[in-house]
């Protein structure tokens, strides 16, 4: 008989993810799913359910490695919603990839919280100007404070500009995090001349405006991860080069990417492969939508 799964709390996993053996991680996978004739890394378009009553949507992210034999799944419940209610909850299984019995029940919030600042970190490393003086980061929520730390860790800004849709909730962001951050309440104000720009609101319409971005800025753009909700508007898509973590995923879940009509220039992944390059130089989106997921946990 198979044993009985383990279960780790959030804060136990929180306790086993570093930033930097994530970013080591991801950076492998996400060049590893990108190789066109690997089969190695498995990661079919997420399944979405709407769960209408409460205004969500659950999430199936199964994915399967291969040449490690790792199998896993994520289950991720997200809302559109005000209010002191989570707008994310996460659960991962990690299975016995040989019998198919569970092995491991995580909580999986830490790990969505820091594997998607993470990856976006991937793309700043990327794709950001040399000279990035200013980040402006709009939306202070759970994802706010996991790209400020990660962001604020791995590069040196000048200044760390916040807005978010209350003032209230800004200056809670910025009572929270350890180091300087500016408080805008316009966010044209706070976008304007920043070199780095994120956006991880949870709006289903554009709060990022072409018009006001830098020629030459990175934005990294996290929320929006349904086709008919959007964070950019029209201008930035068509101006900007676009990068995602899967082309797949991007074509049927981003309202940024099939509502303007914008071309995908390349994944992450491909960039990592040297097969596509990275336009350092132009203003360019890296739409997340949070596929690339894959977990490693040893007993012991
Ligand atoms: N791409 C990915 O891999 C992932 C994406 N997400 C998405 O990222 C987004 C943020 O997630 P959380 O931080 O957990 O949500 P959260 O609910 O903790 O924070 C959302 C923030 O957006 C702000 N906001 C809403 N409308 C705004 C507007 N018009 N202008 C400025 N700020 C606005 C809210 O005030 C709040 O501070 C959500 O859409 C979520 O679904 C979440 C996990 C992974
Ligand atoms: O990958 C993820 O965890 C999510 N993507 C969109 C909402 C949650």
């Amino acid at each position: 008989m198979a044993e009985q799964p383990v279960f780790l709390s959030d804060d136990v996993v929180a306790r086993f993810l570093s930033y930097d053996e994530l970013i080591l991680r991801l950076e492998e996978v996400l060049g590893q799913f990108s190789r066109e004739d690997s089969s190695e890394v498995v990661q079919p378009v997420r399944s979405v359910m709407p769960i209408h009553n409460h205004n969500g949507y659950l999430g199936l992210m199964p994915a399967y490695i291969a040449h490690e034999d790792t199998l896993c799944t994520k289950m991720v419940a997200f809302y559109r919603r005000k209010g002191n209610l989570p707008s994310t909850q996460a659960t991962v299984l990690l299975f016995n990839p040989e019998y198919g019995n569970v092995k491991a029940v995580m909580d999986g919030l830490d790990i969505t919280h820091k594997r998607t600042a993470a990856v976006s970190a991937i793309s700043a490393k990327l794709l950001m100007p040399a000279q990035s003086d200013v980040l402006c980061i709009l939306g202070c929520g759970h994802q706010a404070v996991s790209h400020y730390e990660i962001f604020t860790r791995l590069f040196s800004f000048k200044e760390v500009r916040v807005c978010s849709r209350t003032l209230e909730t800004a200056e809670r962001f910025a009572a929270r995090v350890r180091g300087p951050v500016k408080v805008f309440t316009s966010a044209e104000e706070a976008v304007r001349g920043a070199d780095l720009i994120i956006t991880v609101t949870n709006s289903s319409e554009p709060v990022l405006f072409g018009e006001w971005v830098k020629p030459g800025a990175h934005v990294a753009a996290v929320g929006a991860c349904r086709p008919d909700w959007r964070e950019l508007d029209d201008v930035l898509m068509r101006d900007a080069v676009i990068y995602v973590d899967t082309r797949e995923g991007a074509a049927v879940e981003s309202g940024d990417i099939i509502l303007s009509g914008a071309e995908v220039f390349a994944e992450l992944g491909e960039v990592l492969n040297g097969t596509q390059p990275a336009l350092r130089n132009k203003t360019t989106v890296f739409k997340s939508l949070g596929k690339i997921f894959s977990v490693k946990y040893r007993q012991n």
